[in-house]
């Protein structure tokens, strides 16, 4: 029988989920519907993949493997919560905690050398960053505001920074050298299997990579960031941003962008902190710093040092700060700057953020300051440079007034540098790389010199024609102007436009606004109509999809989590993201240190709603429609009763949110007139829930205030965790 998999991830959403699930099996249960959990949480992840580190019990399935699989079946219909994608730092602390709890699995090597210690570092590898999204994500990206959310913001709008025109805030990215000036890219005519080969300029030839199967009418590019140009191009940032006293910030998906992300991040620490490295590089290299995960590494790894060593590099440190621009921060008050870490600033979060916040970012003293925003390779960042430009010229956007951004996102089959993952090397020698058939055609090839960052992508065609297919669909649905945000001067761009011209002819596309626009230009001409309260679909690439659900969001209703968020799977199943942003850490650490959880599961509500109303046509379940009705209407009447979470202590949080849906829910089904048995059902429940809503709300407010203890960060303790996000006996006792 076919189910509903919800999934188990991390932080906040993970908590949220020990309130929300009990309630949702118990408000479905008797309609046939059955709930069953998957967990991808990070430590499942871990613990997955070293069965043989564990003890018999202590060996888990492996979730995502097997949810992977279900992804390609009609059958599937999945929520998905975000999850964390893993920066080293994360995983190492993971790691740390799960051998604390008694789990035996190895460290994770930084420089393995052995074959067991390279087989240990692949499994890791497959876990780190964005592991989980690409794995799951077997259709393309549907992202909206729902119309009841859009017009709770309108009447509640979240506060905005103003705009001035003399704002120093700007975007810098690199003019040469990068991934989108040296970018090639073809469509294959036929069928092949390609290896990569990088040849020295000796002849010595090595293969990075072979056997790599692409089909008829894939679109590939070959790239390459040259590290020359990047140091010269940072210095010169570092310089100016010091001139122009402006903060310096850097923003990156090192997540996302697991390899090559990394890298980049590391030599900007690098630059930034160039003395110390120059006169420190033989100690750092005897005790394995590597900046590749921040600066806080080096922190971290200098304390094993003797002390009179520590204080010198900590003397330095501080002249280089002296030295250098203002570092924008994260925690001011910890000292914890721009650099430290990179999975603290994820670009598609951080630069929104940062535009909602005037431009602002914050300096050491815990000031806002004007900033400069680093984002090296060109190939997006010009978006954000034109969204600037526009809140200088027009002032901040209106909540109230402005209208909305839904995205259509071609990521399906790891589409575009969503599969550059296992095609991104760090390129040892002077040479070239080429991507080469089995004929010894050479397909593309680029010049590299050592160091450089190498990747390939790949979009395979029947993603392309399903993305094609998508943006119609919601342009016509919606009846909306749909824009693709693709540039004609960009070798990748340029092949992919040539296909979408040759399958919009598929569709009746009669009537419709629908344009090809350079993102750049797609950025204005969308803010332009934005003001005006009008609507504009963005149909985009991956990357572009990733920035434009939470950039036009984060501005028109405060944040990502209020997103519609579907993804229509290839093969007929369903996939109901929640929300579009992240896991929310900070979240987490105000739970833990006064039990308030400001998690707003909005997301979730809206998923379910669609995850229902699937389940009803894939099952021919008439309760599971009716149950996603009335769970849409429950969230409008939340929304518009200001049941959503606060984020101050005392008042109501995700738990009192999630009583109050519930409350609605039963009510919503208590009077609807198309299935009797619900009907009956929920108006006993509804009046129960009614009766003890102050009961209820108070034992839920009763325990905000203290620390709370959940057993752990990745792995908490359940029994401790449930305590924790299920503190009504009264509400409990209702739900059982
Ligand atoms: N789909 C997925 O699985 C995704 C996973 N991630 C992962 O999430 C982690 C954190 O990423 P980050 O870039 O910081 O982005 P997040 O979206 O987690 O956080 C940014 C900020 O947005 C606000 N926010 C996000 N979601 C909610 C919500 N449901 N309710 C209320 N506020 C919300 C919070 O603001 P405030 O603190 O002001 O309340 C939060 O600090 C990383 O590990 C990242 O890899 C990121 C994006 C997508
Ligand atoms: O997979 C990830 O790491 C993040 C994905 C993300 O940010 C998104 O899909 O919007
Ligand atoms: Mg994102």
């Amino acid at each position: 029988m076919s189910k509903i998999i919800y999934t188990k991830t991390d932080e906040a959403p993970a908590l949220a989920t020990r309130s929300l699930l009990p309630i949702i099996q118990a408000f479905v249960k008797s309609s046939g519907i059955d709930v069953d959990t998957k967990d991808i949480s990070l430590a499942a992840r871990i613990l997955a993949v070293f069965p043989d580190f564990l003890k018999e019990d202590q060996r888990v399935t492996d979730d995502l493997e097997s949810l992977g699989k279900l992804a390609k079946n009609p059958e599937a219909n999945i929520i998905k919560l975000p999850n964390i994608s893993a920066s080293i730092p994360q995983l190492i602390s993971a790691i740390k905690e799960l051998q604390a709890k008694g789990f035996d699995i190895p460290n994770y090597p930084e420089n393995p050398k052995s074959d067991a210690e390279k087989d240990i570092r692949s499994r890791y590898d497959k876990i780190k960053g964005s592991a989980v999204n690409p794995v799951l994500r077997e259709g393309n990206s549907d992202r909206r505001a729902p119309k009841a959310v859009k017009n709770f913001a309108k009447k509640h709008p979240h506060s905005m920074g103003e705009w001035s025109s003399d704002s120093k805030t700007h975007v810098a990215t690199m003019s040469e050298g990068d991934f989108a000036h040296n970018e090639k890219s073809l469509t294959l005519n036929e069928a092949a299997t390609v290896k990569i080969v990088h040849t020295d300029n000796a002849g010595n030839t090595t293969t990075l990579k072979e056997g790599l199967g692409l089909l008829k009418g894939e679109i590939i590019d070959a790239t390459v960031l040259s590290v020359r140009a990047l140091f010269k191009f940072i210095e010169a940032q570092i310089a100016d941003a010091k001139e122009k006293n402006v903060l310096f910030s850097l923003h990156m998906k090192a997540t996302m962008m697991k390899v090559s992300d990394p890298i980049i991040f590391g030599h900007v620490v690098k630059i930034f902190f160039k003395d110390v490295f120059e006169k420190h590089e033989a100690v750092f290299n005897k005790i394995g710093v590597n900046v590749n995960s921040g600066f806080g590494n080096l922190l971290e790894n200098i304390q094993e040092l003797p002390e009179d060593k520590r204080k010198e590099i900590e003397a330095d440190i501080e002249l280089a700060y002296k030295n250098g621009p203002s570092l924008a921060m994260v925690n001011s008050d910890k000292g914890i700057t721009n650099l430290h870490v990179p999975s603290d600033v994820i670009i598609d979060a951080s630069m929104p953020a940062m535009i909602r916040t005037s431009g602002k970012m914050w300096n050491t003293k815990g000031e806002l300051q004007d900033t400069k925003a680093v984002i090296p390779d060109s190939s997006y960042a010009g978006i954000y440079s034109a969204t600037i430009d526009f809140c200088k010229k027009n002032g901040a956007f209106d909540p109230t007034t402005m209208g909305t951004v839904p995205n259509v996102g071609l990521m399906a089959q790891k589409a575009e540098e969503y599969g550059s993952h296992d095609k991104t090397f760090e390129i040892p020698s002077n040479g070239k790389v080429s991507v080469i058939d089995a004929s010894g055609n050479v397909l593309l090839e680029n010049t590299v010199e050592a160091g450089d960052i190498w990747r390939m992508c790949q979009a395979k065609d029947a993603p392309i024609q399903d993305w094609v297919k998508l943006a119609v669909t919601r342009a016509r649905a919606s009846n909306t102007p749909a824009v693709f945000w693709l540039d004609e001067n960009r070798a990748h761009d340029a092949e992919l436009i040539k296909k979408v011209n040759t399958y919009l002819k598929d569709h009746d596309t009669s009537g419709l606004d629908l344009r090809i626009l350079a993102p750049i230009e797609a950025t204005t001409f969308t803010c332009e109509r934005l003001i005006k309260g009008e609507d504009t679909i963005s149909v985009s690439g991956n990357v572009l999809r990733d920035y434009l659900t939470d950039l036009f969001p984060i501005l028109e209703v405060g944040t990502s989590a209020k997103m519609l968020s579907i993804v229509p799977l290839m093969n007929g199943g369903g996939l109901f993201e929640t929300g579009a942003g992240g896991s929310a850490p900070k979240h987490v650490q105000q739970l833990v240190e006064e039990n308030h959880l400001r998690w707003d599961s909005l997301g979730e509500f809206l998923a379910l709603a669609v995850a229902l109303e699937h389940f009803s046509s894939a099952n021919n379940n008439a309760k599971a429609k009716v149950l996603g009705e009335a769970l849409d209407t429950a969230t409008e009447k939340l929304l518009e009763n200001q049941k959503g979470p606060s984020r101050r202590v005392g008042e109501i949080d995700n738990r009192g949110s999630h009583f109050y849906l519930a409350l609605y829910w039963a009510q919503e089904l208590a009077n609807q007139n198309k299935d009797a048995d619900l009907k009956a059902e929920f108006t006993v429940f509804a009046k129960k829930l009614a009766d003890n809503e102050a009961v209820i709300v108070e034992e839920l407010s009763n325990v905000q205030g203290k620390p709370v203890d959940t057993g752990g960060y990745y792995k908490p303790n359940e029994v401790l965790v449930n305590q924790v996000m299920r503190p009504s006996k009264t509400f409990n006792a209702i739900i059982e």
